[in-house]
């Protein structure tokens, strides 16, 4: 389980996150939802590693993260999908997805074969250049790259952002198969209200760097999740 606890973040003099506390249950799915700009990257990018946060703490199964770099939130089992992916583009599909192996000791690296069940697409396409994918491809090199490493935690932004619809679909069974096998908290921040409240268990709705609202999917009404994202 992650624990994230009265976290902060800022940037120059801009206070950011004021205070976030959630926790993420490995065979479940947590969104983090709100509109533009209200820290829900900044939250992802605090969690990963990818930008220091101030105060509070990061805790993955009983154990606190502190202040970890990029490399180290990975090594620790927390794999993050950026917004807008990060695919490699001059790199194969192959070299894209074996750059997840960094993090890895040297007897794990390899790619499974799970991961060509989950994207069938990825092993047709293994020498094509990541640049010369399309937009839900790139985006589901990238979710199979993050899982190559292992995690615990995957963290994924906006991973619907500017895809067919086809494969929003394909991307949604993916992370509903993650819930079932139950081995790994998804993190889920998303824009597109209908794909995340139907896919996600427990919901957070962010707004100005707090939670206005922590409810799980069994009480939680649609129209009062969708007031709370939407300020
Ligand atoms: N590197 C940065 N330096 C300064 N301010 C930043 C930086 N990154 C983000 N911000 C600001 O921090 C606030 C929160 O941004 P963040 O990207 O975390 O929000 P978000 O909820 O993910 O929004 P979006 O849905 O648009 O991605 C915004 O006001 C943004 O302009």
């Amino acid at each position: 389980m992650l624990e994230i606890e009265n976290l902060t973040l800022k940037y120059g003099q801009s206070q950011i996150l004021n205070g976030i506390s959630m926790t993420a249950e490995a065979g479940q799915v947590t969104a983090v939802m709100g509109t533009n700009g209200v820290g829900k990257t900044s939250l992802l990018k605090a969690i990963a590693g990818r930008h220091p946060y101030e105060d509070g703490r990061i805790v993955l199964d009983g154990k606190e993260l502190k202040h970890l770099t990029a490399f180290g939130a990975a090594r620790a089992g927390i794999a993050y999908v950026p917004q807008g992916r990060e695919v490699f583009p001059l790199m194969t599909v192959q070299e894209n997805l074996e750059s997840g192996f960094a993090c890895l000791d040297r007897n794990e690296r390899g790619v499974p074969d799970r991961i060509f069940e989950l994207f069938p697409i990825l092993k047709d396409f293994l020498h094509r250049r990541g640049g010369d994918l399309s937009g839900g491809q790139q985006q589901q090199l990238a979710i199979a790259r993050a899982l190559i490493t292992r995690p615990r935690v995957l963290l994924l932004d906006e991973p619907t952002e500017g895809i067919q619809p086809n494969i929003i679909q394909q991307i949604g069974r993916v992370i509903a198969q993650l819930r079932e096998e139950g081995e790994i908290a998804v993190v889920l921040v998303e824009q597109y209200f209908d794909f995340a409240f139907d896919l996600a268990d427990d919901f957070y709705a962010v707004n100005r760097g707090s939670v206005v609202l922590h409810e799980p999917k069994a009480t939680l009404a649609r129209e009062v999740l969708l007031e709370r994202v939407s300020i």
